[in-house]
């Protein structure tokens, strides 16, 4: 760490914490991830290895770059990109919502960073607007791996609980931990859908009150597969699962947003994981025109050969 200059605190974890800190000859900045515990603590130093694994596994122009690991003192340090602005400051700065195509600009570069994870068998599993950084020039770099893992095996499950509530899909709610990369896909359509109003689209207080939420919007049932987690849940034994007195559609919920935002929007809210959209459909979806996609391709081909 003597060659750089801590600056200030960007983050924190479970696990660490994120500075952001000035290299001491170059002038240039890092947002360095100190893992909190001694990597003598067995527990911490697989948690490291883990998300290291996974970290030098990925080279994406929407993903973060990790530059350098190092030890110092028995702490393990991680050396990152520093990205100039947040996704959240760009909620705070405009707080009922952003420009429509910027949006598009935004969700199409998220979801092209999630497909390729998925393509490499990792699940973000925190999608959520601190996790999304952009840069001047408007190139979305998806970050904090922290809780990313990689697909279970066939049957494989899950034990640890992950993401932030309000972004959490239905399965993980009732703590099905039987789910795969389909959490990130419902995480999508949540940013998609709070970038264009400004507001979260399922604000709980609670993950039994992020349910009701849903179901007021979305309506319908849960799948049988997420009932049965529910009522089997000890979290939640006693407690009957929040059917909404009005349901209050997308439609209704957003009656200025065009059809195919709506069908888009359905494409990511689909209670069974397996009816859920792939982020391959979700970026054929028609809510990106060809006349979008191809101009947009090409201005990130510029976007991205200027960084060189
Ligand atoms: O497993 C991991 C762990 C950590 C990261 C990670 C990598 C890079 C960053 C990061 C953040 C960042 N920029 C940034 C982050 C937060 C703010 C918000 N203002 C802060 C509060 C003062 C502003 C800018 N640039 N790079 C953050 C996390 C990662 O990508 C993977």
């Amino acid at each position: 760490m003597d060659k750089y200059e801590t600056l200030e605190i960007i983050g924190e974890g479970t696990y660490g914490t994120v500075y952001k800190v000035r290299h001491k000859e170059t002038g240039a900045y890092y947002a360095i991830k100190k893992f909190k515990e001694s990597d003598e603590n067995q527990a911490i130093r697989k948690i490291a290895m883990r998300e290291i694994r996974i970290l030098k596994s990925l080279s994406h122009h929407n993903i973060v770059t990790l530059y350098e690991v190092f030890r110092r003192n028995k702490h393990l340090y991680l050396v990152f990109e520093y990205v100039e602005h947040t996704i959240l400051s760009e909620l705070e700065a405009h707080q009922n919502g952003l420009n429509p195509n910027q949006v598009k600009k935004i969700m199409y570069q998220l979801i092209s960073a999630i497909k390729y994870c998925h393509s490499h068998n990792i699940i973000h599993r925190d999608i959520k607007p601190e996790n999304l950084l952009l840069t001047q020039n408007g190139v979305l770099k998806l970050c904090d791996f922290g809780f990313a893992r990689t697909l279970a095996t066939l049957n494989g499950k899950y034990t640890d609980y992950v993401s932030t509530r309000w972004y959490r899909a239905p399965e993980l709610l009732v703590g099905d931990n039987e789910y795969g990369k389909e959490v990130d896909v419902w995480s999508i359509g949540c940013i998609c859908a709070e970038l264009l109003t400004g507001l979260p689209i399922f604000p709980g207080d609670s993950d039994f009150d992020t349910l009701r939420h849903i179901l007021s919007t979305i309506g319908g049932n849960l799948s049988d597969k997420q009932s049965n987690a529910f009522n089997s849940n000890p979290i939640y034994e006693g407690v009957k699962l929040p059917l909404p007195k009005k349901v209050i559609s997308l439609e209704s919920k957003f009656k200025d947003f065009p059809s195919n935002v709506i069908s888009f929007l359905k494409g990511c809210f689909m209670y069974d994981p397996k009816s859920r959209k792939s982020c391959e459909e979700l970026l054929k979806h028609d809510y990106f025109s060809n006349t979008f996609r191809a101009s947009f391709e090409q201005e990130l081909m510029e976007l991205f050969n200027d960084d060189y």
